[in-house]
């Protein structure tokens, strides 16, 4: 590769169930790139923390603890039909704590301490080493703002607060864990509310990004609508 070889990037940021995940790894199937689900990351900090009995506010432990964290992705395989597996399996310090980590527990956790300076400073690196040839589908909060400024194209994706909590409502139940609507929403509401507003890489969609409402768009839909943001291949 030589030195000026540019890694495409395609940054997908949005709210909690806005279908970030689901949409970024199925854009990166398609293309064939990386993916990047970076609120893994915190969540796996958050949870790395708790092992380790670190208070959560401690800004400089939490810090000192992604900087210790193994956390490595191990991609699901492909259905029988060469369609998405799923989310990856996440393994944090040797453990595989895929199903804890998707806890609403641990997105609150995560949350928390992703509003911290120093724990997001401590993530950027890598972050950024998931940038490899043919290139990188980031999905976050900030990549198109703040980790990958350069991406093309970045895309907000939203929803309504009702439908996300209807779709985690569905996602959980289909894994058998016992959630009300209500509950998720208000679980939501909470995690958006701090998610924008904190003063570090506040959830905001950047100001060259393609902002879609998914709101009663199907999946495929969605996929189609980003990879038609794509220069004709
Ligand atoms: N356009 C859509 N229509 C219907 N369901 C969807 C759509 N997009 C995603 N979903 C479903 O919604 C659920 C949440 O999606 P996903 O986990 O991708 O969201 P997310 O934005 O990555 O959430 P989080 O930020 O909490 O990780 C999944 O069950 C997924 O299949
Ligand atoms: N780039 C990112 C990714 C995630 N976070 C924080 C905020 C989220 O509430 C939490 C969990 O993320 P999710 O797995 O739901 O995408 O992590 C962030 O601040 N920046």
């Amino acid at each position: 590769m030589s030195s000026h070889t540019v890694v495409p990037v395609l940054t997908i940021d949005g709210p909690s169930g806005s279908g970030k995940g689901t949409i970024s790894r199925n854009v990166a199937l398609h293309l064939g790139w990386h993916y990047l689900d970076s609120g893994a990351l915190y969540r796996a900090t958050g949870l790395a923390a708790a092992w380790e009995s670190i208070d959560l506010s401690d800004e400089d432990a939490v810090a000192d603890c992604a900087r210790r964290a193994s956390i490595r992705f191990q991609p699901m395989p492909l259905t029988e039909s060469g369609a998405d597996g799923g989310e990856p399996r996440v393994i944090v310090n040797g453990v595989d704590a895929t199903d804890d980590l998707r806890t609403e527990t641990a997105g609150g956790a995560a949350s928390a301490i992703a509003a911290l300076p120093a724990v997001r400073a401590a993530l950027v690196d890598l972050q950024k080493s998931f940038r490899r040839l043919p290139g990188l589908v980031a999905d976050g909060r900030d990549m198109g703002t703040v980790i990958f400024p350069d991406a093309s194209p970045k895309v907000f994706l939203t929803a309504s607060a009702d439908e996300r909590a209807r779709r985690r409502y569905k996602q959980l139940k289909d894994k058998g864990v016992s959630v009300t609507l209500n509950g998720l929403l208000g679980e939501i509401l909470a995690r958006d509310e701090r998610d924008a507003n904190r003063a570090v890489a506040p959830l905001v969609p950047a100001a060259d990004a393609v902002v879609i409402d998914t709101t009663g768009l199907g999946i495929e839909a969605v996929v189609r609508r980003v990879l038609d943001l794509l220069p004709a291949r």
